[in-house]
């Protein structure tokens, strides 16, 4: 008997069995040895009497910084529990015309940030997806309001009506036409032989040619400046809507081509726009009077769709009538195509997008992650019950707009083509700054808007209202961005990040407080170990500063070699450290890469964590604003070459730069005057664990070291400045003696 297609199961979820039995027996070991060490420090505090008056500020802050790492590491292990991995079956799914449509959000925000030829790329790539035309809807947001954007669009669509008749034709797997005309990738697959593909792959590469040069050319007319009178304030400017179509005058026919809408929300200087979740609220109100799609794929406009499967894989997620009823999102990873081979900046995130969010997949999903994901609308509305409410209740909530209320019924579908101009004006009001006034969008509806960082804090909500996510990870990159690959803007990046996420953390909404009632203890732990991370500040600035002053001083601040405790501190240090090396090595990565993640760890933490703290107790306190610096998608040769080949670039602002410098100056002349010191005194035994300490940072951090004697090129340090913080460094160190000697 032959079993029906329909039986057979759309995906499968396998249990990482192996890793699983490690993770937990690294845990049992780790903890054990974690306890004995706050006995050990415990012990110490109520027994030794004559040391504890001398030594314990230096002792207390060392403790303290402990305690702070052990609490992250133990919410950390909430991602080792349960690591999974999903297969999917797309040739299971049922016929196209069955497909339920899907609407694709793109945001951009500036248009010399974000270059207009890379943002259309990003939207030709998601026009051409492998789902059928007629259900597939493209949105653009410019939150730049740039005419240039707009008619970079219409550029694109013109291109567009080349380009996809051609990827159909010849099935190309690269369908972002920068990526496959890049040549990096050979895609010729089955057609290499045929002179005819060739011939129109010649066509299609002038045809591409040409469309890059148009969008040159309005970017080098003057009208388009930025200055220019006429052109949009950024900050202040009515809402612009409209529909990419052109009459069919070239000489291609029949394509089906899925809409294209352009969408420019108003803005006013009196308004809060709220960031990128603003904009995704807005192509949400708009797009449910003209497509309303039951799923939405959301997209930044620096990464495109490196693999036309994704939205059939989604639906192998979406359509599977197991899951389907509490599956809220499908998340992709978020791989990058300008990654080097030892990622200096950890850029890749390795650790986010392979480890903890297969660990969160085993629970209830991985949290949004701001791109590549398939979400539902219907889960985006709150936990109002549409169904029984009425009609001034449901102006409450979702703001005036009947046409909107209307689509709210999922089996509303817009005649869009027979009412075209009513659509569009009420797109207007939609996408006005008034609409959601008195309304909950931000708030319960939609993205929300109390973070930086919208796409965790929405994921979460989610998941408190007991929503699911899952994490679909196909060996073939289904995305790829565009990373950050400079160490000043890793380091603005993830101070935006970490406020965000902090922000969270010291919020009433902290995982720890807000997530175990409503979902499963292990998630909660999970989220807040993201929301607390940034706390790595604190242990980090303290164990580069306090034992090796300590050490200088001849203060000793753990056991000695001969202690049997010494043993306990030796494992969890190494401990530590193997099993950070095990998962680099899991997920493909080298010796090289592990160091590497080790010393932006600690950059990191001594820089954007701590500034990304400070900025979310300042926000808190109500002393600063949020804010949201897109971050830079340009590509700087220079820059780039830096990073490929494994060199810092420490043109960095100084913010980022002195902390670095001071903390790396104390502890090589820590180390200096401490070997002096105990080869005077002899007490190697007492000092050990300081010395090596002081030895592994330096060693780590040697290429700042580097950077600052050796290197000659453009991305050294700067002599002056590093003259400066060495000498107050040196001047702090002798404050520090003779307040001893006091
Ligand atoms: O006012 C704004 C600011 C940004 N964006 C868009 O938001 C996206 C993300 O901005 P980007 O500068 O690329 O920031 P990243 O830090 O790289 O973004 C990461 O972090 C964000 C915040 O968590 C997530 O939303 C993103 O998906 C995630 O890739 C881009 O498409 C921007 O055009 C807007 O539409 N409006
Ligand atoms: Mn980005």
């Amino acid at each position: 008997m032959e079993i029906s297609d329909e039986n057979l199961p759309l995906n499968f979820c396998h249990v990482q069995k192996w890793l699983l039995i490690i993770n937990r027996l690294h845990m049992f070991l780790h903890s054990t040895a974690l306890f004995f060490m706050f006995y050990y420090r415990l012990s110490f505090l109520f027994q030794n009497q004559v040391s504890r008056t001398s030594y314990l500020l230096p002792w207390l802050l060392v403790f303290a910084s402990e305690i702070i790492l052990s609490f992250i590491w133990i919410l950390g292990q909430a991602y080792r529990w349960r690591p999974v991995s999903r297969t999917v079956f797309p040739e299971r799914l049922p016929e196209d015309d069955k497909l339920p449509a899907i609407d694709v959000f793109i945001c951009t925000a500036d248009p010399i940030k974000e270059p207009t030829v890379v943002v259309m790329n990003t939207v030709l790539s998601a026009m051409s997806l492998d789902y059928p035309a007629d259900n597939l809807h493209v949105y653009l947001s410019d939150d730049g309001g740039s005419p240039l954007t707009l008619l970079g669009m219409r550029v694109a669509w013109k291109f567009a009506r080349w380009w996809l008749p051609f990827c159909r034709r010849y099935r190309i797997k690269s369908r972002c036409p920068k990526a496959y005309f890049s040549g990096l990738e050979n895609d010729d697959g089955d057609f290499a032989r045929s002179s005819v593909y060739m011939a129109d792959k010649q066509k299609i590469k002038e045809k591409y040619e040409a469309f890059k040069e148009e969008i040159k050319t309005l970017r080098e007319d003057s009208a388009f400046s930025r200055d220019s009178p006429g052109i949009n304030n950024v900050q202040d400017h009515p809402s612009v809507i409209e529909v990419i179509q052109e009459d069919n005058n070239d000489d291609v026919d029949n394509v089906k081509m899925p809409l294209l809408v352009y969408v420019s929300r108003e803005k006013r200087t009196t308004h809060h726009h709220h960031f990128k979740a603003g904009a995704l609220n807005v192509l949400l109100r708009v797009s449910s009077v003209m497509s309303n799609a039951p799923y939405i794929l959301v997209l930044d406009c620096d990464m495109f769709c490196n693999d036309p499967s994704s939205a059939r894989y989604a639906m192998c997620f979406h359509l599977d009538p197991k899951i389907s009823s509490s599956l809220a999102f499908v998340q992709f990873p978020q791989k990058f195509h300008n990654i080097s081979k030892n990622d200096i900046y950890d850029s890749q995130l390795r650790s986010l997008f392979t480890l903890q969010w297969q660990g969160m997949d085993g629970l209830k999903g991985p949290v949004m992650s701001g791109t590549g994901f398939y979400i539902k609308r219907i889960s985006l509305f709150g936990n109002f019950t549409i169904k029984g409410a009425e009609l001034l209740q449901l102006k409450d909530y979702f703001g005036s707009s009947n046409e909107f209320i209307k689509s709210l019924n999922q089996n509303y579908t817009s005649n869009f083509a027979s009412s075209q101009h009513t659509r569009l004006e009420e797109g207007h009001l939609l996408a006005s700054c008034k609409y959601e006034i008195d309304s909950k969008w931000g708030k319960e509806v939609g993205f929300l808007y109390d973070s930086v960082v919208e796409d965790f804090l929405t994921g979460f909500f989610l998941h408190c209202k007991g929503w699911t996510s899952v994490f679909c990870e196909p060996s073939n990159p289904q995305f790829l961005g565009t990373a950050t690959t400079n160490l000043n803007d890793v380091l603005i990046q993830g101070s935006r990040w970490y406020s965000g996420l902090f922000e969270n953390g010291i919020s009433r909404f902290s995982p720890l407080i807000y997530g175990p009632p409503r979902m499963p203890l292990l998630q909660s732990l999970c989220f807040a170990e993201l929301t607390y991370f940034p706390l790595y500040c604190l242990p980090l600035w303290c164990f580069a500063i306090i034992p090796q002053i300590c050490l200088l001083n001849g203060i000793p601040l753990y056991p000695k070699v001969s202690d049997r405790f010494f043993g306990i501190f030796l494992f969890i240090f190494l401990s530590s450290l193997l099993k950070h090396l095990q998962e680099v090595f899991l997920t493909g990565g080298t010796m090289h890469k592990w160091i590497n993640e080790q010393r932006i760890w600690m950059m990191k933490s001594i820089t954007c964590h701590l500034y990304g703290c400070l900025d979310a107790v300042l926000k808190k306190i109500g002393i600063r604003e949020a804010s949201f610096l897109p971050t830079n998608k340009v590509e700087d040769d220079e820059q780039s070459m830096l990073y490929q080949m494994d060199k810092y670039d420490f043109q960095a602002s100084n913010t980022f730069i002195v902390p670095m410098l001071a903390l790396l100056s104390i502890n090589v002349s820590c180390f200096i005057g401490g070997v002096y010191r105990v080869s005077l005194v002899g007490d190697w035994d007492k000092m050990f664990i300081q010395l090596f300490l002081a030895a592994f940072i330096i060693t780590v951090n040697y290429p700042i070291i580097e950077g600052l004697v050796v290197r000659k090129d453009k991305g050294c340090i700067s002599k002056l400045v590093a003259t400066h913080v060495i000498l107050a460094t040196m001047i702090l160190l002798e404050i520090c003696a003779l307040l001893r000697n006091v």
